[in-house]
């Protein structure tokens, strides 16, 4: 199996502060990984290197078998989709749906007199049939609820056929009918042999979509932990990673954690 991302000792500083410490983490082809710590742990910032957005103070970070610092980075970053919500937040909100996830072909939000060929918009629809969006592809981005926005996200971020996808928190402040909905439509994406690489990142063990492989455990800009889901998530791991005690259980291919009494 290839490598699609390779990180040797990546560390970040900025100021005094060391935000990743030495991170040394692979991830290979058909592998579904889950990124889990607390807030502040180095997340975001691992996503933002994984996404060739944001370079390594130190270390090696090579993305897609190319070395960062090396390479054409714009070009490099058509190879990833990413979905956060800070990207969500330049999404105008008088966009129409389908516009959302079309114009992620061209690398931009808002339709400026772009002529799509037939292939993009059957793809398109296909992506927000997938994701339940479809019916809603006339609607302007700024009057979709949160759960909605989010699966039309992800739509837009898989419409390039990306070789890695990144999500960050895509579960956020979503309700229980959304998280669930979110959680199942990404367990597809995760059984599907055609899917990118994945890397989701989250607060929750519940958010965990069954088909996901792998964890990574982060704890203070440190690998705590990381392999196999099954190997990693257990109740001493994550206890470590959060810094306190915790029972970890497991029910119908979902995860739940809560405090050890
Ligand atoms: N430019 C910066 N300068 C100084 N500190 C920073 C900078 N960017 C991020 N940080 C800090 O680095 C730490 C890690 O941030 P990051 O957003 O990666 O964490 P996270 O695990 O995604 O957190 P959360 O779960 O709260 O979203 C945080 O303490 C944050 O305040």
């Amino acid at each position: 199996m290839s490598e699609v991302l390779d990180l040797q000792g990546v560390s970040i500083r900025r100021g005094t502060k060391t935000i990743l410490d030495t991170v040394t983490w692979q991830v290979r082809d058909g592998e579904r990984w889950v990124v889990l710590g607390r807030n502040g742990a180095g997340k975001t910032t691992l996503l933002q290197i994984a996404a060739g957005r944001m370079h390594p103070t130190s270390g090696t970070a090579d993305l897609l078998g190319e070395r960062m610092g090396r390479v054409d980075v714009f070009e490099l970053r058509q190879r990833i989709g990413l979905a956060s919500s800070s990207l969500a937040d330049r999404i105008p909100a008088a966009e129409r749906v389908r516009d959302v996830v079309l114009t992620a072909a061209y690398g931009m939000t808002g339709r400026w007199r772009e002529t799509y060929e037939e292939p993009d918009e059957q793809r398109a629809a296909d992506l927000m049939a997938a994701f339940g969006v479809l019916d809603l592809a006339d609607r302007t981005f700024g009057t979709l609820s949160e759960g909605e926005r989010k699966r039309a996200q992800i739509a837009r971020s898989l419409m390039v056929d990306p070789e890695l996808l990144l999500l960050d928190e895509p579960a956020a402040g979503l309700d229980l009918g959304g998280r669930e909905e979110l959680v199942a439509a990404l367990a597809e994406l995760a059984g599907d042999p055609r899917s990118p690489v994945l890397v989701l990142v989250t607060h929750h063990v519940e958010e965990i979509p069954p088909g996901f492989t792998h964890l990574l455990l982060l704890r203070d800009g440190q690998v705590h932990a990381a392999g196999p889901l099954e190997e990693v998530l257990t109740a001493e791991q994550l206890s470590g990673a959060f810094g306190l005690p915790l029972t970890v259980e497991r029910h119908e291919g979902r995860w739940g954690a809560r405090a050890a009494r």
